[in-house]
């Protein structure tokens, strides 16, 4: 959890406000932005859509959680030529929704304001791995991050066995900054004592996690912490619904993730191959989608 973060705090009010617009729109209006198939990147996705738990190879039903997701196309200039599929998976064009001009330059504004965190973050993580402050600047100069809106409604059926909100899964990149409210059926993270952990959502805060990717950079000496979003109790007698903002922060589409030196103790050896962020991170969203 991070406070004293020096992100704007207008900025990241207007992006939550303006999401809030955004799912509140009739169904058919946010799906102008719809993904163009099934395991697209970027795009609004409805309700079941995805089912989180697949990324780790788990059969379970699909989430009860409707998204909106843009990755970083957003920012580039529109005659970039993709050197490879992963760059062009990472690079896909957004779609954005109809009518939604102030939407879209409110959630490019908090895009900025997490980027800009995340590499303020990525320094403070350098130095606590004993390596030059600025060590991951050139890994993350032409980032591949997404920024994900989540919006779980009001439960209007009964949920089936082992469903949830958002299935047990890991983030896939250097690390996640994510914004939520207080509401019934919350975040939890699976502690080192193999226990599910609320976290509380504290005003003014960010919760950050480890993804996967920085788990491999630091040889499993930092975890990507397993997550998921539960489902509320019924008959509380209040709405349940609840929002949420994930920064997804993604390494240079072609950066070489490799374990780090002063991760390994003398005698070790990494445990993982090397492998491209864009590759691991199209590798991930494939396996993803709903088949329900
Ligand atoms: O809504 C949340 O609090 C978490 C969402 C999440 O874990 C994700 O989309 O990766
Ligand atoms: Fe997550």
């Amino acid at each position: 959890m991070v406070t004293g973060h020096g992100a704007d705090d207008a900025v990241v009010a207007r992006g939550w406000q303006a999401t809030r617009a955004f799912f509140d729109r009739p169904v058919d209006e946010k799906l102008t932005a719809g993904m163009p198939y099934p395991g697209y990147p970027y795009g609004y996705s409805p309700v079941k859509g995805e089912t989180l738990a697949a990324s780790l190879g788990d059969a379970t039903p699909a989430d009860l959680k409707e998204t909106f997701s843009f990755g970083p196309s957003a920012f580039n200039r529109l005659d970039h030529k993709p050197a490879d599929d992963a760059e062009a998976f990472v690079f896909s064009a957004n779609p954005w929704p109809v009518g939604g001009d102030d939407f879209r330059a409110a959630v490019m504004a908090y895009y900025r304001e997490m980027s800009a965190l995340a590499g303020r973050i990525m320094r403070f993580f350098a130095l606590a791995l004993d390596l030059p402050e600025t060590h991951f600047d050139r890994f993350i100069d032409h980032e591949a991050s997404a920024l994900r809106l989540l919006n779980y409604p009001d439960l209007v059926e009964d949920p089936v066995p082992g469903q949830l909100r958002a299935g047990v899964h890991s983030d896939y990149g250097s690390l996640t900054i994510l914004m939520q409210e207080d509401a019934p059926g919350g975040l939890e993270v699976k502690g080192l004592d193999g226990a599910w952990h609320k976290v509380p959502a504290t005003p003014g805060s960010f919760v950050i996690n480890i993804g996967d990717l920085m788990q491999r950079w630091t040889n499993d000496l930092w975890k990507s912490t397993l997550h998921r979003v539960t489902i509320p109790p019924r008959d509380i007698g209040r709405s349940a619904r609840r929002q949420s903002m994930a920064f997804f922060h993604q390494p240079n589409w072609d950066a070489e993730i490799a374990c780090i030196e002063t991760c390994l103790a003398p005698g070790e050896s990494a445990k993982y191959p090397p492998v491209g962020s864009g590759e691991y991170l199209a590798s991930k969203f494939r396996s993803t989608v709903s088949k329900a």
